[in-house]
């Protein structure tokens, strides 16, 4: 291997390989690594295989091979040459001098150019960390470099100098050798030596002018130089720290470092550095500097130290750092907001590996920052890549442009959350686009109250089938494909029978979960391609399609019929309901969606005329019965205030003395411009529309203040029976209605008797119980209406404080021809005594019923047998006669 003291000959031209380190070199090395901040400087020279280390700088070894060597590159260039991270560096990466020691990851070079255009080395500076240099750095690396140069070249013009005075040297040898020669010579001698001299002394002149350009290089440095002993008094000086500081040279001799920094903290903090330099051999400092107008610049300070003079001082560097700083407090607001920023954050390189995410991401995808950093961002679609959002993020990478996309994200726990993205290319200096900046919106609220709105257009809330929109346009899209197909479409509307009932007497919670568990069952009996709808309250809706005849909407009605009919239980309750359904057909009932429904309802309605429990088909006359009801319903409004009802009395007969013991009050209506309506006819429908409720209160008041009448006539006291029914049976209001009643007529409350149906009482036997005792409490007789049609609890019957029982009339009816019924006669009067309570049967309207209730212990009746229900006159004649009940 070549000593690397011995370079090629023909390339020393300068003599610089020969002459070993020199203190001149050595100076503008320290002063590089000064500015720079680094630890290592060199300058470097090359030769054809080796580079070697004209001065050094925290650099052990002397040189290197060629081809190893940083330099080469610079002089490659012949530029300025930066290298941030020699690791990541592509030539340089597996070079030993980063791998091994002196492990280099940052090099910048300015090169060695000689006035003859050749490059021969350079002035680099070298660190062990990755970084770089600010513009001041480099410029000043430029001047250093060029002044290395001059160095050079003056010793090329000191070595021309040298081979003169030799050749001097020689010439006066030969002057010794022949006198007169000599004088000639002398004399010629004399005055080229005089002009040798001359230019000796321009020369020397010139290199001592050389020597004191250093101060004019420190001056003519970007930033401020210092040298200061370790008394702290300054030595040296550059004019920028006079012109900056504001001080005279005078001043500043006086003056000491920490007298430059205004507060206790930067002076301890700064004179800690110092002594640190003076120890470690180097040290920096970032403190503002305090200017003699008392101005605070923020300085970036270096000092390293050095001999000088034979004592140990710092020689030292200030830069001005008010733009970095005012760019790093930009910076750490942008970071600050960024990590901030309660919209999730990524910054990806040009494959869409995640360089960056701040908390938001975390906090939105549940990924944290490390499972995220170097994933492609394609993990957040798990899988899910078929969107049209991802084909237009791809183009707008593609193209470097901004866009913007609506993405099926999912969470790290897999829920899937909608990502309104936006990205953005990022540009370096050079304008290249380098990476993606991507703003993730969790628009997942926003996008479930979208839905939740489409959702509340078209489906009911409760159930959550269609609604009537779409019912309507199921039947409208049916009606399209029927006609297409030469098919039939059936539109069902059905009702249920006794909600009203249950809704009043349970209460709407239990009546919506009547509903729902009655949505269920009516999905489960129909098939996929149906459509079950709720068209409001208790009414549901059907279309059945692509049939070409009734047969099967008439097998999914009687379906739907006995699943209906099967008990729910809700909420402890086990409840009882039936339903009616019209049906209408496309083509032959309508031909439009409104004709169909309005047809469907008119034979529901028929249904529920038909006694419940069933379908109708649609027939043109079902029109004019749905227009007599709603006549009806309309007239029925008006009845009361037209006072168009009457009570008559029924009497009630004791079976063992044959006498009237009681009056039941019976509701009729005689409108002032028709025929008398029967109660079965009015009172559903007055049930239905909640007219029951005042048309109730009347006839509790007029039944009251007819009694009371009778009374002050001289009638015998009776009891009246008035019937209550379901809308009325509510705690509140009834006691209320009672009392006034009874207050406002003065009757006395033993005389007024309600009946209520084992059905009402039944639904909800608790809160019927609470009301039954309220009622009790004021004086009132009970009794338990239509008796053996419902379903009672033996056990809540007990616990009713009722006083009567009373046989519903359908058992009474056939009770000589039909031995259930008599079985379930006699059942109930032994119920009824075994309870404590009188038993009544009603429609009684032959002696073979009559005997039949006598012989097995009825205590009471009332039917056509003795007397029809009576005008209060009649009955009052009837009362005056005193009759008996004939007994055979
Ligand atoms: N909530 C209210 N309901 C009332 C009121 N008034 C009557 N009603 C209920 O209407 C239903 C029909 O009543 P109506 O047509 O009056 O029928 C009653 C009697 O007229 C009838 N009856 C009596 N004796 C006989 C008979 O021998 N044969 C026969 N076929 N019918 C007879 O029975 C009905 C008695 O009803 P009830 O005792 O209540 O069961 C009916 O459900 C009435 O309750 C009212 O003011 N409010």
């Amino acid at each position: 291997m070549k000593d690397v003291h011995t370079p090629d000959p023909t390339f020393d031209r300068n003599g610089l390989f020969k002459s070993g380190p020199e203190a001149a070199f050595d100076e503008i090395t320290t002063l590089a690594a000064i500015l720079c901040a680094t630890p290592m400087a060199v300058i470097s020279l090359l030769d054809e295989q080796r580079q070697w280390f004209k001065s050094r700088v925290g650099v052990a070894v002397e040189g290197t091979p060629r081809d190893i060597a940083f330099c080469g590159l610079t002089v490659e260039r012949m530029a300025l040459t930066i290298i941030s991270d020699a690791g990541l560096h592509p030539r340089f990466a597996g070079n030993p001098l980063v791998t091994g020691p002196p492990y280099i990851r940052f090099y910048a070079g300015a090169p060695l150019v000689m006035s003859d255009g050749t490059a021969i080395g350079s002035l680099a500076v070298l660190d062990t960390v990755p970084r770089t240099l600010c513009a001041e750095q480099q410029q000043a690396l430029e001047v250093l470099s060029r002044q290395v140069v001059a160095q050079i070249e003056l010793r090329s013009h000191v070595q021309r100098l040298a081979d003169v005075l030799r050749d001097l040297s020689h010439s006066e040898e030969l002057l010794r050798l022949s006198h007169r020669e000599l004088e000639l010579r002398v004399s010629e001698r004399t005055s080229e030596l005089i002009e040798l001299n001359a230019r000796l002394a321009s020369e020397i002149d010139r290199h001592s002018s050389e020597a004191r350009s250093s101060q004019a290089i420190i001056d003519s440095l970007p930033g401020i130089f210092y040298l200061y002993d370790r008394m702290g008094r300054f030595l040296r000086w550059n004019r920028n720290f006079e012109m900056i500081t504001g001080y005279t040279a005078e001043e500043i001799r006086q003056l000491q470092p920490l007298d430059f920094f205004a507060t206790e903290q930067e002076k301890e903090l700064v004179d800690q550095r110092i002594g640190r330099a003076f120890t470690h051999g180097s040290a920096s400092v970032e403190a503002d500097l305090l200017t003699k107008g008392g101005k605070r610049i923020p300085y970036l300070f270096t000092g390293i130290r050095i001999e000088f003079n034979g004592q140990q001082c710092i020689s030292g560097m200030g830069v001005d750092i008010t733009e970095r700083r005012s760019a790093e407090e930009s910076l750490r607001l942008r970071n600050r907001a960024i990590q901030a920023s309660v919209n999730a954050i990524i910054i990806t390189d040009l494959e869409g590996n995640i360089e960056y995410a701040n908390p938001a991401f975390e906090r939105m995808t549940g990924y944290s920052i490390r499972e995220t950093l170097g994933r492609n961002c394609r993990f957040l679609q798990a899988g899910d890549r078929n969107q049209a959002g991802i084909a237009a993020i791809r183009q707008a990478i593609a193209d470097r442009e901004e866009s913007s996309a609506l993405l099926r994200n999912y969470r790290k726990d897999g829920e899937m959350f909608w990502n309104d993205v936006h990205i953005a290319p990022v540009r370096d200096q050079h304008d290249e686009v380098t990476h993606f900046v991507g703003v993730l919106n969790d628009i997942s609220a926003i996008k479930h109250y979208e839905y939740e709105l489409e959702r509340h257009a078209n489906v009911d809330a409760l159930t959550a089938l269609a609604n009537r929109n779409v019912l309507k346009d199921r039947i409208r899209q049916s009606i399209a494909t029927a006609e297409r197909h030469r098919e039939w479409v059936a539109v069902g509307f059905m009702d249920l029978d006794n909600f009203k009932f249950i809704n009043d007497s349970l209460g709407h919670t239990v009546g919506d979960e009547l509903l729902k568990q009655v949505a269920k069952r009516l999905q489960a009996c129909l098939r996929e391609q149906d459509t079950v709808a709720r068209y409001g309250g208790d009414e549901f809706a059907f279309v059945i399609s692509g049939e070409k005849d009734e047969k099967t909407a008439v097998t999914l009605m009687s379906r739907i019929l006995r699943t209906v009919e099967l008990p729910f239980l809700v909420e402890g309750h086990k409840l009882f309901v039936s339903c009616s359904i019209g049906l209408s057909f496309f083509p032959k009932d309508g031909g439009d969606v409104d004709t169909l429904l309005k047809n469907a309802d008119a034979a529901m309605f028929r249904a529920k005329e038909k006694g419940r429990n069933n379908f109708q088909f649609y027939t043109p006359a079902m029109n004019q019965r749905v227009t007599e009801r709603l006549t009806l319903e309309s007239r029925l409004r008006q009845a009361l205030l037209r006072n168009e009802f009457v009570l008559h009395y029924q009497p009630k007969v004791d079976l063992k003395s044959g006498r009237i013991v009681g009056l039941e009050a019976l509701l009729r209506w005689r409108p002032s411009n028709g025929e008398m309506v029967p109660p079965s006819t009015f009172i559903p429908l007055a049930e239905e529309t909640g007219l029951i409720v005042p048309i109730g209160e009347w006839v509790l008041y007029t039944a009251c203040a007819h009694n009371r009448l009778m009374l002050q006539a001289g009638v015998q006291s009776l009891q009246v029976a008035v019937n209550i029914s379901a809308r009325q049976f509510n705690t509140e209001t009834l006691v209320h209605m009672v009392k006034d009643a009874l207050d406002s007529t003065g009757l006395d409350s033993s005389l007024l008797e309600l009946e209520l149906t084992e059905s009402l009482v039944m639904q909800n036997p608790e809160e019927a119980i609470g009301l039954l005792a309220q009622l009790k409490d004021m004086g009132l007789r009970l009794a338990i209406d239509d008796f053996g049609t419902g379903y009672s609890s033996l056990s809540h019957l007990q616990r009713f404080p009722v006083d009567r029982l009373k046989i519903d009339q359908s058992f009474v009816r056939d009770i000589g021809a039909d031995p259930n019924d008599a079985i379930i006669a006699r059942a109930v009067i032994s119920l009824g005594h075994s309870l404590g309570m009188s038993v009544i049967a009603e429609g009684v309207s032959n002696y073979e019923q009559l005997a039949f209730l006598r012989e097995n212990g009825c205590d009471e009746m009332q039917g056509f047998l003795f007397s029809m229900p009576l005008p209060v006159d009649e009955l009052i004649s009837l009362l005056r006669s005193n009759p008996t009940l004939a007994m055979h």
